[in-house]
């Protein structure tokens, strides 16, 4: 598996199942147009934006009918707590040449991966379907140890701006930037969401 930062924002997604599966998948697609087939509806599916709701049981759609809505769209997820359903998906979206990705096993041309969203940054962690609780924790961890990361990241960026014009030298502006990274103190503040330019000035 290969990781990407893709523009999905022109595509099209097809999820199957509205648990808390099916939920947490389409929450990962915010800002795709998204049709959710299910069964049963929960209060968060509509909540989802951009999302079209179709209430049906997988298993009374003709396969002419499901090939056709599989069509219609560029990414399936099967996240229905029916295997043999889900595998029917997969069997049809592979035939269709479409990006798939099953909740019930790792038959899947594409994962989706634990993230850490940031408004500055995105962290994605995954095992490639070995142990999907790995990547949970790994992202909880990282949420708890980059509180502020935004702050550090809008800092270092207008920094460099500034040290571009003031150190000609490369080498001399990474180090400044790699210090201030690891400096416990600027690193406190970015937490606290307070200003450090007196902080900063010193590794000027
Ligand atoms: C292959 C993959 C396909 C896919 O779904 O995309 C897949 C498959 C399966 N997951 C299963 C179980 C669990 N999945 C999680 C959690 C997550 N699973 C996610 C992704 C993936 N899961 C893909 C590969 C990811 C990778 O490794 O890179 C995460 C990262 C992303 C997301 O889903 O948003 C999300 C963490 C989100 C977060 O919190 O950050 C937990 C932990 C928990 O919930 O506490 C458990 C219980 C513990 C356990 O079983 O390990 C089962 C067995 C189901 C059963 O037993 O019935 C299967 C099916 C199988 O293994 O055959
Ligand atoms: N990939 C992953 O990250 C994980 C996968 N799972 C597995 O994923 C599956 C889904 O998990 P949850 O969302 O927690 O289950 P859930 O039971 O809360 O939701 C299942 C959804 O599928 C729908 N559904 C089931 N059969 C259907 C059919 N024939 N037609 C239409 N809709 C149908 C239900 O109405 C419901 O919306 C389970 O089999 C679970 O073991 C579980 C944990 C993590």
């Amino acid at each position: 598996m290969i990781p990407l930062m893709l523009d999905l924002s022109a595509k099209r997604i097809l999820i199957f199942g509205a648990g808390a599966v099916g939920v947490r998948k389409a929450r990962h697609f915010t800002g795709c147009r998204m049709t959710v087939v299910s069964r049963s509806i929960s209060p968060d599916v509509f909540s989802l934006p951009q999302t079209s709701i179709k209430q049906m049981d997988v298993a009374d759609i003709e396969d002419d009918n499901l090939r056709t809505l599989i069509e219609k769209h560029d990414i399936i997820i099967a996240a229905l707590s029916d295997t043999g359903q889900n595998e029917r998906i997969i069997r049809l979206a592979k035939t269709a040449e479409k990006w798939y990705n099953c909740a019930t096993s790792d038959d899947a041309n594409f994962l989706i991966p634990s993230t850490v969203q940031g408004k500055e940054y995105t962290i994605a962690v995954s095992t490639s379907g070995r142990a999907p609780a790995v990547p949970r924790c790994i992202r909880e961890d990282l949420e708890e140890r980059y509180q502020g990361l935004d702050n550090m990241i809008l800092l270092l960026a207008s920094l460099r701006e500034r040290l571009k014009e003031t150190v000609p030298d490369q080498e001399k502006r990474a180090e400044i930037l790699r210090n201030i990274l690891h400096d416990e103190t600027i690193r406190q503040r970015c937490r606290e969401n307070k200003n450090a330019d007196d902080l900063v000035a010193g590794y000027l």
